[in-house]
């Protein structure tokens, strides 16, 4: 099996603060894995590492067979597709939603380099994949926030990464959107050619089957991970939040509440 992210004791430390402590995660190809953790846990960093954009205080990293020290990191980004709130900020409102799509080719935020008809085929086709060729010849800021995380996702695949990674991309979204959007992730995610997909939340029932996989980040360490199903029992989860929840299962999804 090929891995595609493999962190070993990997500790970052600011300010005399361990932000992330003793990490060990290991995500093999077609290995799709949900992040949970509360705000500040570490969810963010533990990202912005695997991008390359900072460093270990100490522990090893390597991404997609590539150790970190030793390699071309802008290269490596073209193989990450990355979709944040931050980079949603960053995108300009009267942008096309197919330029934005194929921006993702270059990974810049506005559209500068020339493309081809191939490259303007395949954003296409990215859109249709996501649900949302409806929208060519829109800008970005006539779109619902649902439809604006479905063009981030397709401008994310334009550069056929190995890795796909969705952080929080469920913000802001109504219910029924949310769902959506959920369905549309676990349709990528179990296409053939997919790339490899980390899937970062606050909420144990966005985790679909298809994220069979969970890695549970509490105040920098890593809590517990595994098998999404064996992960989520009442047991575990009370003691995660540290309160009382009880979890239900409907359509294989867990389902947390109070207790
Ligand atoms: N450069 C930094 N210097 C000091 N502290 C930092 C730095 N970056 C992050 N932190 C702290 O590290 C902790 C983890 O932050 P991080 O943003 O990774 O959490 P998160 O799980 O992504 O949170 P959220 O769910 O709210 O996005 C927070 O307490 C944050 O204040």
């Amino acid at each position: 099996m090929e891995t595609v992210v493999d962190i070993q004791d990997v500790s970052w430390k600011r300010q005399g603060k361990s932000i992330l402590s003793n990490i060990n995660w290991k995500v093999e190809r077609r290995e799709h894995w949900a992040i949970l953790g509360l705000n500040g846990s570490g969810k963010t960093t533990l990202l912005n590492m695997i991008n390359g954009y900072i460093w270990p205080t100490t522990g090893n990293i390597s991404v997609l067979g590539q150790t970190f020290g030793r390699t071309d990191l802008r290269e490596l980004r073209k193989s990450i597709g990355w979709v944040s709130s931050s980079l949603g900020e960053r995108i300009k409102g009267s942008s096309l939603v197919e330029e934005i799509v194929l921006s993702g080719k270059f990974s810049s935020i506005g559209l500068y380099d020339s493309y081809t008809e191939m490259d303007r085929n395949r954003a296409l086709e990215m859109m249709e994949k996501l649900g949302c060729s409806k929208l060519v010849g829109r800008t970005y800021q006539t779109c619902s926030q649902g439809e604006k995380q479905k063009v981030l996702i397709a401008r994310g695949l334009m550069g056929s990464p190995k890795l796909l990674i969705l952080d929080e991309p469920t913000n802001g979204l109504d219910f029924l959107s949310r769902e959506d959007l959920l369905l549309t992730v676990d349709r990528l995610a179990r296409q053939e050619n997919a790339p490899t997909i980390i899937f970062v939340t606050h909420h144990v029932e966005e985790i679909l089957p298809v994220f069979s996989k969970t890695l549970l980040l509490r105040e920098g360490s890593v809590y517990a991970q595994g098998y999404t199903e064996e992960i989520f029992t009442k047991e575990n989860l009370s003691q995660f939040f540290s309160t009382s929840v009880e979890v239900e299962w409907k359509r294989n999804r867990a389902w947390m509440s109070l207790r």
